[in-house]
């Protein structure tokens, strides 16, 4: 290995602690995207990612993206970061793309530790709320910039740097800036590189090549002035929540199969070489059983599963707002419910179409329903599917950097979940994106969001969350520390190759 890399790599290793230092006060800031009451907390994030480059040297704008309604309220958008390091015309420029929001977290969903306080466990995994989604990866990558000014030694290539506060929420924004940009701030970049995923399994690393897009509905049901006693009035009032369960219903099978006619007519077909890929795959069904903590998956083999989760759409239902779910025996019948649901969406499904599909089919099965209720349903954000070929360049040196650092050839997956974003800089700059994660499979596993299921057992609770895996949307999120480290080590090697590449 070269005595650059030997060096940063040494660098890395025993400095650690500044490290999470770091990591620990990013978490600390509970910038939650999704709830207008932590919107403060978005700025303040947005703040410290600018003051910490700052600090580094790097020169940082802070886009002004305008406004949203969320919760009744139009409240400001939170900035968009671009930071730029270094501007050697001699040199390639990468761009990378982070978030600094994260998905909501409370103690009582059944975390083990405070989720906006960083924790190191006896396994070593540093457990809070962002830490490897997505706050562990972006870190890393001004701990590369720190690392090579203590060194004394200049990047190889130049960096661009663009980092949001509404991913978790949308990326409300960012697709008019980066249109917006594309021959301006973002000319100059030769490359993509979004460390927002995770490896496949918890052993081997990989590279990531495609993406589900996404499109999140929310069906709300109306029927009563206000909630009305059961005692009183069951049996008289055509209820919200009835309408709404028996839609929901209708959306999906327990077997996954989603029913709106016409949803996987554009699923594009598995051509023979796309399905080989899935036979060299370094993973086995019963680690998806360990990450999900259960034995209840749908399919036999991993080969299955995998194309269940990366190549076929998928529907779920994540809640409803406005249900009676408190411990103890409410005999309420809700006014007025929102059921949510999102389908995960692939190649060549297209949002629009799946958002008039949806729609047309539930008003339809509501109209068979033949009550006086009222529904309405709208799609809140959507992202379209991505795939990219990864026999481009920055794939290549990405592989090499895998190889330094682990001493392994990655695997090449695809991810069930979705980026907004990365299609748009694929298309806008037309370059190449490459998606590289910091995290294992299991940081992104979905533990039980126990308040929601377990409502009305403490005891069984407990015991399911002692089972329960941690996870990245859910509870006990977590990045080990050695994914942390090799992940910096990772991030720097990729910039070393980057610029060594043949193009
Ligand atoms: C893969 C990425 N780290 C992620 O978690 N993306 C989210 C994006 C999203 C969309 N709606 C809400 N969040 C995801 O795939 O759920
Ligand atoms: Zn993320
Ligand atoms: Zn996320």
């Amino acid at each position: 290995m070269a005595p650059h890399l030997q060096n940063f790599f040494a660098y890395v290793d025993s400095h650690q602690e500044g490290f999470i230092d770091r990591l620990r006060k990013a978490v600390e800031i509970p910038s939650v995207s999704g709830d207008a009451a932590y919107r403060n907390e978005v700025f303040r994030m947005g703040e410290f990612m600018a003051t910490e480059l700052k600090k580094l040297g790097a020169s940082v704008q802070k886009r002004d993206v305008g406004t949203q309604v969320l919760n009744g309220q139009t409240i400001q958008l939170p900035p968009i970061i671009l930071s730029t390091y270094g501007t050697d015309p001699t040199k390639k420029t990468v761009l990378v793309y982070g978030h600094y929001d994260v998905q909501p977290a409370l103690k009582e969903d059944g975390w083990n530790t405070e989720p906006f306080e960083l924790v190191e466990d006896a396994q070593h995994r540093l457990n809070g709320r962002g830490s490897t989604d997505d706050k562990g990866p972006i870190l890393g990558w001004l701990n590369v910039i720190e690392a090579h000014q203590y060194l004394g030694v200049d990047l190889p290539v130049n960096l661009k740097m663009c980092f949001e506060g509404m991913e978790e929420s949308g990326s409300e924004g960012l697709d008019e800036l980066i249109i917006a940009e594309a021959k301006g701030y973002f000319a100059d970049v030769d490359a993509v590189c979004i460390s927002d995923n995770y490896w496949l399994g918890t052993k081997k690393p990989c590279l990531t090549y495609g993406l589900r897009g996404i499109n999140y509905f929310l069906l709300e049901v109306k029927g009563p002035s206000r909630d009305l006693h059961s005692g009183v009035f069951g049996g008289t009032v055509h209820e919200p929540m009835t309408d709404l369960t028996l839609l929901l219903s209708k959306l999906v099978t327990p077997n996954g199969e989603i029913l709106i006619p016409g949803i996987s007519d554009d699923v594009a077909v598995v051509t023979a070489s796309e399905s080989s890929t899935y036979n060299t795959l370094d993973f086995e069904i019963g680690e998806l059983e360990e990450a999900v903590g259960s034995k209840t998956l749908i399919h036999n083999t991993a080969k299955e599963a995998l194309m269940h989760r990366w190549r076929y759409p998928s529907l779920s239902l994540h809640g409803i707002e406005g249900a009676f779910y408190a411990p103890g025996e409410k005999t309420v019948v809700p006014a007025k419910v929102i059921g949510k649901f999102s389908i995960r969406s692939v190649p060549d499904m297209d949002p629009e179409r799946i958002t008039e599909l949806v729609t047309h089919y539930v008003k339809a099965e509501f109209a068979k329903l033949g009550s006086k209720n009222t529904i309405s349903i709208r799609c809140t954000h959507g992202a379209k599917p991505w795939v990219a070929t990864p026999n481009h360049w920055n794939y290549v040196a990405a592989a090499k950097a895998v190889k330094h650092v682990f001493n392994v050839d990655p695997d090449y997956t695809r991810e069930g979940g979705s980026i907004p974003v990365t299609l748009t800089f694929q298309d806008a700059l037309g370059k190449n994106v490459l998606l590289l994660p910091m995290g294992r499979g299991d940081d992104v596993s979905l533990g039980w969001t126990s308040r929601d299921w377990f409502p009305r057992s403490g005891k069984m609770l407990t015991d399911r969350i002692v089972r329960a895996s941690p996870g990245a949307h859910s509870i006990n999120e977590k990045l080990d520390r050695s994914n942390y480290i090799e992940g910096i080590k990772l991030l720097g090697a990729y910039l070393y190759e980057i610029a060594a590449v043949q193009t």
